[in-house]
């Protein structure tokens, strides 16, 4: 079962409870069996499950529950406590410190995804600042360092390796040695895959860990093992040691769950995941987002996170919203920018509740959705660009040659600027909440971002997650209000600038209108 499956499952097992009209002992009974039954078929170890059932039991104690007490948030608590339980290694991986070299090696069987995820990370290091590098020492699979080139220019990472030096301990300690002389601060070497019986392949990994001295080991592990997780770490730890693991091919394994949960109880800490094969696919690792993620709560600290490392150019739009103004070309800014960020549906994960209301529409769609809309920002004067679009009410042929140049409709040009109306009346509304929150964030003297996306987790939660869990949808519009109006809570809250093209805009109205729904007064005026 795959992970979002799994979620989805267990989402459903605790809100058909919370919300059924009985909610007895038997009645819970049977969602605690449920869960274990998804557990099971995820792969998860049946000792593992045991223990989380016993857990919950003994949490919701229906039989010394005090009278007037909140059942339904009890066991949503207990719930998701003892599934962070379940996938915590409760041990804190190896932190790279800028300014010096950070050697770091990656080890795991054939095909486990290591040279991808080798790239992966050497690209998010670098898109947090870090001078970041590649080492092929991988002589023993012809064509890895041509697969690690490609990758890495891809990618645009500077690398290192040979077509003619067979010696993988030499490559490693010369592209090593390379590197720090270049003051590059993340260097990853890549190594051959190994089969657990290939004893010459294991004792060369321990001669380049002797050469190039990591200051972490990495073990790619794929997700399609499930609970053999566990017995393949062992045989590697055995030989090497490793600090951390990355568990790869998260979005397709039916045992991923099996295989998180297992690593989860070595202790060994999980330091990211792999979700898929493009470059962007690679999740950092951390207990509670990951669980919140899984039922449906979002991960808004990640999300934050992930835009910010996009680096996207927000200034203009950001100022302009700081004074209340939303041009057209403003919401042209923010359409190419949520395509920067990735596939849709894994944008949604992050945002409470967003994944349910974008069932039905794939990728595909959207994505298609979302260009089209830029054709016709495209098709656009710079005039009109900059305007407040009141100039297409005054004189409506305009919306005619826009729909003609951008080979849309006219009823694609009225959504779209029916959609920048919303948000043009969003920005006049948040010029106040943006002043509050920088006023906010100077008194806190910008503060631990640590603790800000922490703190702005937990906000989301209790506003999405609670909802998410009981089934409802999390109010969107709240969410948009509560990003407008940071201040108030007391600070807390991250730079606004780095919810990048999430500032501002109205992702309720922007999926329903992505999924087709008409805004109110688009007529079906428009030709096909
Ligand atoms: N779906 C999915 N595929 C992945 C992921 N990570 C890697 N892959 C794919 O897994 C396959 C093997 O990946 P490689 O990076 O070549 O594996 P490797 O461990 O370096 O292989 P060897 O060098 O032979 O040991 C490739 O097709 C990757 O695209 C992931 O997170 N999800």
């Amino acid at each position: 079962m795959v992970l979002q499956d799994l979620g989805r499952r267990i989402n459903t097992a605790v809100s058909d409870l919370t919300r059924s009209a009985n909610l007895d002992e038997k009645a819970f009974d049977s969602m605690v069996k449920e869960i274990c039954n998804a557990l099971i078929e995820a792969d998860v170890n049946i000792k593992l499950v045991a223990t989380l059932r016993n857990s919950i039991k003994r949490t919701v104690d229906f039989k010394h529950m005090a009278a007037g007490v909140n059942k339904k948030r009890i066991i949503q608590k207990a719930v998701f406590h003892e599934l962070v339980k379940l996938v915590d290694p409760h041990a804190e991986p190896f932190k790279p410190r800028k300014s010096k070299p950070n050697v770091i090696m990656f080890v795991g069987l054939q095909g486990s995804g290591k040279t991808t995820t080798c790239t992966k990370l050497a690209r998010w290091y670098s898109a947090r600042g870090f001078k970041a590098c590649l080492v092929c020492a991988d002589t023993f699979r012809a064509g890895a360092f041509d697969q690690l080139k490609q990758n890495a220019t891809k990618a645009k990472i500077p690398y290192y390796g040979s077509h003619t030096q067979t010696d993988p301990v030499i490559v490693a300690r010369e592209g090593v040695e390379k590197f720090k002389k270049e003051r590059f601060e993340i260097i990853i070497v890549d190594t051959s895959g190994r089969h657990r019986q290939e004893k010459d392949l294991f004792d060369e990994m321990v001669q380049i860990q002797d050469a190039v001295t990591p200051d972490q080991t990495i073990m790619v592990l794929d997700a399609t093992i499930g609970q053999a997780a566990e017995a393949q770490s062992r045989a590697f730890k055995e030989a090497a040691d490793f600090g951390a693991i990355v568990i790869t091919k998260t979005d397709g394994a039916a045992a991923g769950g099996g295989a998180i949960s297992a690593v989860a109880a070595t202790h060994t800490p999980i330091v990211f995941i792999g979700t898929g094969e493009h470059m962007l696919d690679l999740e950092r690792f951390s207990p509670q987002p990951f669980v919140s993620k899984l039922l449906g709560m979002g991960d808004v600290a990640g999300l934050v996170e992930h835009v910010q490392s996009l680096k996207l150019d927000q200034k203009d739009t950001m100022k302009h919203i700081a004074s209340g103004i939303f041009t057209i070309k403003d919401l042209r800014d923010q359409l190419s920018n949520i395509m920067k960020m990735g596939p849709l549906s894994k944008m949604a994960g992050m945002i409470p509740g967003l994944s349910n209301m974008m069932g039905g529409m794939d990728d595909e769609e959207g994505g298609a959705k979302l260009r089209r809309m830029i054709y016709i920002c495209d098709s656009m004067t710079e005039k009109e660009l900059e305007s407040d679009g009141k100039m297409f009410v005054e004189q409506p042929t305009r919306m005619t040659r826009i729909a003609h140049g951008s080979g849309t409709s006219v009823r694609e040009v009225e959504e779209l600027l029916t959609q920048h109306r919303m948000m043009a009346g969003m920005a006049k509304k948040m010029k106040g909440g943006m002043a509050n929150m920088q006023k906010a964030q100077g008194a806190m003297g910008g503060g631990n971002k640590q603790q800000q996306l922490a703190a702005m987790q937990k906000r989301m939660q209790s506003m999405g997650g609670a909802n998410a869990m009981g089934g409802g949808m999390p109010d969107l519009g709240a969410m948009m209000k509560m990003l407008g109006g940071g201040a108030r809570g007391g600070g807390g809250m991250p730079d606004m600038s780095a919810l990048g093209g999430m500032g501002g805009m109205d992702m309720a109205s922007m999926m329903k209108m992505m999924g087709g729904g008409m805004p109110p007064g688009g007529g079906g005026r428009g030709r096909r």
